[in-house]
């Protein structure tokens, strides 16, 4: 835990230097299960002893970041490109500390997996855009995107677009790659271990996240139905049923009411944004792609 639930993330910074929330891993597994993706390997909120569950497993180098603050807290930092300094500590409550645990994916020898870059990817300068956001032909940029391998396949571009509508539900900007098992070959789902940079601002919705989706007009059909069930259903309301999960974390509060709130709007924003390739590109079947991909809901 870096970041105190209340404490929004300011409009003035680029994301690469947005901090990593826990209460937005543990969010972002629970909403990718209730989606039918199930694709973020588990995550869990807990408390942490600082002095007898991190500190004996550290290297002495960053032992010696150890501190108390002014007020007898525990207090350390690590070691990073941003924020690792003493300005920037990780501070306990005494020395119990929040945090998120995720399962271990497989090790590599046994399933290796390997990344596939983010065609959607933001820019990592602060100077220039990525193509996809400066570009006066937006459908141009999707139909190239999907030349290519992986992308050249309907499932690959689906995988895309579902991911870029649960990074715009959890406001994550920084999917800079995909994972896959490598066994599964180029047409397997994709991994979203990562998540910590959501759940920063609860009024305001990155519309821009969903440029897969309006980009190139195409949702598969079973997120599609998900989501309209969401929106029609009051008791599948996001909201309503990403509290009752929560509720199941050992740590209280995960999401406060502002970002369960955003859950249902964004659905709607979603929702809205599939009605406009509706209007204007017309044929539903090429724009809701029943693709054979069948989940259960988790
Ligand atoms: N559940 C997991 N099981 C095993 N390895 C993991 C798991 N989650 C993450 N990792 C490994 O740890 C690395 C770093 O994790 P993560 O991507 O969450 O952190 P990060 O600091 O945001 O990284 P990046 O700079 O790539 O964005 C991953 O690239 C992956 O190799
Ligand atoms: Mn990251």
């Amino acid at each position: 835990m870096r970041v105190p639930r209340e404490q929004e993330e300011t409009l003035d910074i680029y994301y690469m230097y947005e901090k990593e929330r826990h209460t937005s891993e543990i969010a972002a597994f629970h909403l990718n299960r209730i989606l039918g993706f199930n694709t973020v390997p588990p995550v869990a909120g807990r408390l942490f002893s600082m002095t007898e569950e991190i500190y004996p497993l550290l290297t002495e180098d960053i032992q010696e970041h150890f501190f108390y603050s002014p007020v007898d807290n525990v207090c350390f930092f690590g070691q990073c490109d941003y924020f690792c300094d003493a300005a920037n500590s990780v501070c306990g409550v005494g020395e119990m500390l929040e945090g998120s645990v995720a399962a271990f994916l497989p090790d590599r020898d046994l399933a290796n997996w390997k990344s596939i870059a983010n065609p959607w990817k933001r820019s990592y300068s602060k100077y220039n855009r990525s193509e996809w956001e400066t570009t006066d032909d937006p459908e141009g940029y999707c139909e190239g995107v999907r030349l290519k391998p992986p992308f050249d396949q309907d499932r690959a571009i689906l995988n895309v677009i579902d991911s870029a509508i649960f990074d715009f539900l959890i406001g994550n900007k920084d999917r800079h790659h995909y994972y896959t098992f490598v066994s599964y070959g180029n047409n397997s789902y994709y991994l979203l271990f990562d998540n910590g940079k959501g759940f920063g601002r609860p009024h305001d919705d990155i519309i821009d996240i969903l440029a897969p989706l309006y980009q190139c007009c195409l949702i598969r059909f079973t997120t599609f139905r998900t989501l309209v069930q969401m929106h029609t259903d009051p008791e599948r309301r996001l909201s309503h049923l990403m509290r009752e999960s929560l509720s199941h974390d050992a740590l209280p509060e995960i999401l406060t009411p502002a970002h369960l709130r955003a859950l249902d709007r964004r659905v709607r924003i979603v929702l809205e944004q599939v009605l406009k390739c509706l209007k204007t590109r017309g044929r539903h079947q090429s724009i809701i792609i029943d693709d054979g991909y069948y989940y259960e809901r988790g």
